[in-house]
């Protein structure tokens, strides 16, 4: 979901530090309020699969996304992107100032294209309006009548949840999604009212179809489509799949994820694959990566590679370390450490399909130092710093290899668990990513009680339009 419908670019080239922006252009050549919007307009474009006119807005009417109001994802898409990064440096100033000196900081790491980069699409399916019958089902002016009344056929809406609420708003035309899952959404949509499957209605329970989740490799362009369902048995689920392929036929694989209870919950636990091997490739800073539905996967793929580059740089490997990737999802950060200087990477994390696909991460891009657990982060810490402890090792793993830890926890930031056992484990530095700095914060005074400083913070632009912010701190002992 990260980049207009054609052609795919790579690499870290998408970032645009933004200190001081007032005044003056920035340096992308390209960066002013016209300039953004004139590419937002290229890339509805592109969603719509025509192509982008320089001349489409001549006398006004500039593309402001036209459900920002009522969507509410995208809280600042009409702003110019410069001013949102400079407002998104001042609330990282404001917050870290707890717990940081004013020359930890460093300017944002924005995105030249800050549209259609999501490369995750999902998008719920619910009853709408009934709609009227065709004339010929009518029996009306000669059309054929037909042999047994028929019941009205609902329309079906799709699109996202508007802001705190679970009211479906179509947003064909979003500015951030990538056009391709985007035409996925709307092809499974019309190929359920082609073939008269029902959609979920969450208040009932009822209905076969409750989402579709789409996945974008950013590099590879392979496409992963997950319909989920209210129940396991898929009638004609063959045909369904035939058509979308043939609808959309860049996708490369279809799955079945049958959720049967009645829960807020996207995805359930059982899984069949319907059409293709059931999980896409992506590559990142140079690997390859196995993605599957329910692992954890960036959604902004451009600008995880600015992440994670920036991630192992403070992190300062010299190819003696031994590095923990905590909350390590598929291994992305870890197996990139492998490949950058880490002597030794052991991974971390709770879900068990995301640690089978780091260990076949590992296989396939043929890193052999890098091993994978399944279990609670802050657990397996509390393990590793009392093993440590009990054979008076502190900072070095069994084999006098000083210990980095990287840290990526979920959004509700990490435990204390965790905390006092990286304490007590000592390691040279801690590079942690959050993509929440309030619980990030929360947790770096902490750490500050126990000797360490925070030394540079980092924030990067995951989200571009939104509120949402990414930032790497790196962590040392005074
Ligand atoms: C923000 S993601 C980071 C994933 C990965 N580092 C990446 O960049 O793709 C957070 C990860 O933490 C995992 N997680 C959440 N709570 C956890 C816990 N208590 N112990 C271990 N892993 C956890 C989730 O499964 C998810 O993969």
């Amino acid at each position: 979901m990260k980049e207009n419908g054609g052609k795919r670019t790579r690499g870290n080239d998408n970032k645009c530090a933004v200190g001081n922006v007032r005044g003056g252009r920035a340096a992308n050549g390209g960066n002013s309020a016209r300039a953004q919007r004139q590419r937002g307009a290229n890339a509805l474009r592109a969603n719509r699969g025509e192509r982008p006119q320089s001349q489409l807005q001549a006398g006004g009417g500039l593309p402001a996304c036209s459900v920002a109001r009522q969507c509410g994802a995208c809280q600042h898409v009409n702003e110019p992107y410069q001013r949102q990064l400079a407002a998104k440096n001042q609330r990282v100033a404001k917050l870290f100032s707890q717990v940081a000196g004013p020359e930890a900081l460093r300017p944002i790491l924005g995105m030249d294209n800050p549209y259609c980069y999501r490369n995750k699409v999902m998008s719920p399916f619910a009853p709408g309006r009934p709609q009227k019958a065709p004339k010929q089902q009518r029996g009306q002016r000669g059309g054929k009548r037909p042999s047994r009344p028929s019941a009205p056929q609902r329309d079906i809406l799709c699109g996202m949840y508007a802001a705190g609420t679970h009211r479906i708003i179509d947003t064909s035309e979003c500015l951030i999604e990538n056009a391709q899952a985007k035409q996925v959404i709307r092809a499974v949509r019309s190929i359920m009212l082609k073939f008269g499957i029902e959609p979920y209605d969450e208040d009932r329970g009822t209905g076969f179809m409750r989402h579709a989740v789409v996945r974008v490799g950013h590099t590879s362009g392979e496409v992963l489509v997950t319909l989920v369902t209210n129940a396991r048995e898929f009638p004609g689920a063959k045909g369904f799949c035939r058509e979308l392929v043939r609808r959309c036929p860049f996708i490369t694989t279809v799955v079945q994820n049958i959720n049967e209870r009645q829960t807020n919950v996207v995805l359930g636990q059982r899984e069949q694959v319907l059409y293709g091997p059931g999980f896409i490739l992506d590559e990142l800073c140079g690997l390859s990566f196995r993605i599957s539905s329910q692992s954890f996967y960036q959604v902004n793929s451009v600008q995880t590679e600015v992440l994670y580059r920036q991630a192992i740089k403070l992190a300062n490997f010299t190819g003696a370390e031994h590095a923990i990737d905590a909350y390590c999802g598929t291994g992305t950060i870890g197996l990139v450490a492998a490949s950058m200087g880490a002597a030794q990477v052991t991974g971390v994390d709770c879900v068990e399909s995301s640690i089978r696909d780091a260990r076949q991460n590992a296989r396939h891009n043929g890193v052999d130092n890098a091993q994978f657990v399944v279990g609670d982060a802050g657990a397996f810490m509390r393990d590793m710093a009392a093993e440590a402890a009990a054979a008076g090792r502190a900072g070095v793993d069994e084999n006098s290899r000083p210990l980095v830890l990287l840290m990526d926890p979920p959004r509700a930031g990490s435990s204390e668990e965790f905390l006092r056992a990286a304490v007590q484990l000592a390691p040279s530095r801690i590079v942690y990513i959050s993509c929440n700095p309030e619980t990030q914060v929360r947790d770096l005074a902490f750490l500050r009680q126990f000797g360490f400083e925070v030394r540079v913070v980092q924030p990067v632009d995951m989200f571009p339009h939104t509120d949402h912010i990414e930032t790497i701190a790196l962590i040392e002992r005074a």
